[in-house]
């Protein structure tokens, strides 16, 4: 695969639709008398079809930005618009609804339950879903067919990550959101990971965006965002974006 494959985010910046705004947007955390400032005035725009790559060191907000894109978390001020949808005034009821229709969370950790086979896993996912696609077709598109009927328990690291982008894309999100989708992984199976994400991007045009410390994963992206201290430190394109093979760290 050409490096300049890697990913389908639009080459020109006259084509690019923004799927997703984040405007201005401050979230602090309090507790008792606590307060927790951790974003500030954070302006970022996700493209449509991108595979963004959001790199930053430990504490500086990555997870917290992700939560709230993905309507985890809400913002302590700003606005967050899902194409024309001012995702920030929805209620809990309509939160659900935009977490379910639209997005697609991967974890470090996988998140898989235990008790339930991989591909019970997915169609717990499928279950809740307005318009899944078929739970095995997932388990196809991660390479995964011949374990369905395995737990996560008799899987390796790998597989089970798998199971968790399958579970993530069974639903047909617009958007994957990755927060350290390879941190639990060694660097073999962390590049496979990658080249399944890279795949759904490409083949599929999901949006992908992955938050990590790893820097080394930003050489994948078209556009990398540096996060510091709850800013955005620096937004930079990637006009020779490698492969997933090709990452090393
Ligand atoms: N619910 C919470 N209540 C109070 N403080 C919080 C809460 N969640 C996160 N924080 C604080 O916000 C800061 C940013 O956390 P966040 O998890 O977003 O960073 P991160 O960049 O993802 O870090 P890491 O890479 O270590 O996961 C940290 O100082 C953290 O302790």
């Amino acid at each position: 695969m050409p490096a300049s494959e890697t990913n389908s985010v639009p080459a020109s910046a006259a084509e690019q639709e923004v799927l997703l705004s984040l405007q201005s947007i401050s979230k602090t955390y309090t507790t008792g008398d606590v307060k927790v400032p951790v974003l500030h005035h954070v302006d970022l725009e996700i493209y449509a079809r991108e595979f963004l790559v959001i790199v930053g060191p430990s504490g500086s907000g990555k997870s917290t930005l992700l939560n709230i894109v993905g309507g985890i978390d809400t913002p302590t001020e700003g606005e967050v618009y899902f194409q024309e949808q001012n995702v920030s005034r929805f209620n809990e009821q309509q939160l659900t609804r935009y977490r379910r229709e639209n997005i697609g969370f991967v974890f470090q950790f996988y998140n898989l339950v235990q008790t339930l086979t991989a591909r019970e896993n997915v169609i717990v996912a499928a279950d809740i879903s307005a318009e899944p696609m078929s739970p095995d077709e997932a388990l196809e598109l991660v390479g995964l067919s011949d374990r369905a009927e395995h737990f996560p328990a008799q899987l390796s690291g790998g597989e089970q990550q798998r199971v968790a982008i399958a579970r993530a894309l069974v639903k047909q999100p617009e958007l994957l959101l990755c927060d350290e989708p390879t941190g639990a992984l060694d660097l073999t199976t962390g590049r496979k990971i990658l080249g399944v994400l890279a795949d759904l991007n490409r083949e599929l045009g999901k949006t992908v965006v992955i938050i990590t410390h790893n820097s080394a994963i930003g050489q994948m992206a078209r556009r990398v965002v540096r996060i510091g201290s709850g800013t955005i430190a620096e937004a930079r394109p990637n006009p020779h974006p490698i492969s997933a093979e090709q990452v090393t760290w």
